[in-house]
């Protein structure tokens, strides 16, 4: 199989593509690719239930009930606008005739930008107002992330609507360490400077830079403890802020798989690791077996020593400390659960 970028153009013969604006359009076409398949290919199978939706864009693709060719799509005709067989699992089993060219996108990615495209950037464009020069590309970075990809479209929704823009100058402080919680922050325009303020360094150890698209402010919402770093601007830009309830019920619940002991267990004899995020000496004094330890504070510095492919329960004493673990990892594409109720009450 090869891969070609496409042109939005192409991509504006598909329905419901057709109906997307064009930004979102722009961002799509650099997110998907032209793929080839030879005759005989098969493309899915009856009964695969991978979420993909497909365009025929050359050659003719012949969908099978069985053995029996039931159907065909030519790329170029008017059937080929629509997706193949948009069902899970699928009905047919697709097979190409010839050379087929064809597209594939995964159907939540589709299905949240087509949301947002109807909904949410109409009231945040207004928002941005005229020295907005990011456009709406840290909405379609968010989007894309796929953490956002558990949240239900009508969140989403609601998350546009709900969040406030605040324009900041070069130096202005976000947020402060030791603070209280309050919002949940999208950059949307210029850079940031996350520092953390140690006994030995008062000015602050420099932790990382934000681009637009990057988010912060979710570890004192989601742990209910004190901000663990301050955020200044770097440069003059803007923020996008969700106030800590809205943060907890619309972003932060959705995109957290709590499970119970008996189900953490299966996870860990199926593969899975025990992640527990609490310090070395409550960790010392008790923990599963074959557990790591990694403290929540330490969680996005060692990130790279994790396994993107295995699947890791997050535990601490409450849940509290893990669910913060557990949506910093997802976020980062990680298959991460949450120990509910914390090894105290859920399990031992
Ligand atoms: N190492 C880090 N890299 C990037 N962001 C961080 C890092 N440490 C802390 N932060 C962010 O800084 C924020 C400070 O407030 P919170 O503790 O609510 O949430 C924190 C994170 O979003």
């Amino acid at each position: 199989m090869t891969a070609e970028r496409l042109s939005t153009q192409l991509l504006k013969s598909f329905s419901p593509l057709d109906g997307l604006k064009r930004d979102n359009l722009a961002a799509l076409a650099g997110k998907v690719q032209i793929r080839e398949l030879s005759p005989q290919q098969i493309l899915f199978k009856e009964g695969d239930s991978e979420k993909r939706t497909v365009y025929v864009v050359s050659g003719t693709l012949e969908l099978l009930d069985q053995d029996a060719v039931t159907e065909t799509v030519e790329g170029g005709t008017e059937s080929a606008r629509n997706p193949v067989s948009p069902n899970y699992p699928r009905r047919v089993t697709a097979r190409a005739r010839d050379r087929v060219q064809y597209i594939s996108i995964d159907s939540d990615l589709l299905d949240v930008m087509l949301t947002w495209d109807q909904t949410g950037s109409y009231e945040v464009s207004e928002l941005h107002g005229s020295d907005d020069v990011g456009g709406d590309d840290w909405m379609t970075m968010l989007l894309q992330t796929k953490a956002f990809h558990k949240i239900p479209p009508a969140n989403i929704q609601a998350i546009f609507m709900r969040m406030q823009q605040i324009n900041y100058k070069a130096g202005d402080v976000v947020l402060k360490q030791g603070a209280e919680g309050d919002y949940f922050y999208v950059l949307t325009r210029g850079k940031c400077l996350v520092t953390r303020e140690t006994p030995l360094n008062k000015d602050g150890i420099k932790l990382a830079e934000l681009n637009v698209g990057d988010t912060f402010g979710e570890e004192a919402l989601i742990s209910d403890a004190k901000r663990n770093a301050t955020v200044t601007m770097q440069t003059d830009g803007s923020v996008m802020r969700l106030g800590k309830d809205d943060f907890k019920r619309l972003l932060n619940e959705p995109m957290l798989d709590w499970v119970d002991t008996a189900a953490a267990e299966k996870i860990i004899a199926e593969g899975g690791m025990w992640l527990d995020v609490r310090l070395p000496s409550e960790f010392e004094n008790h923990h599963q077996p074959g557990a790591i330890n990694i403290p929540l504070y330490f969680i996005r510095l060692k990130i790279n020593t994790l396994d993107p492919d295995k699947q890791y329960v997050l535990c601490c004493d409450t849940g509290r400390r893990s669910s913060a673990g557990a949506y910093i990892l997802s976020e980062r594409g990680f298959q991460a659960y949450v120990l509910k109720g914390g090894i105290s009450n859920g399990s031992r």
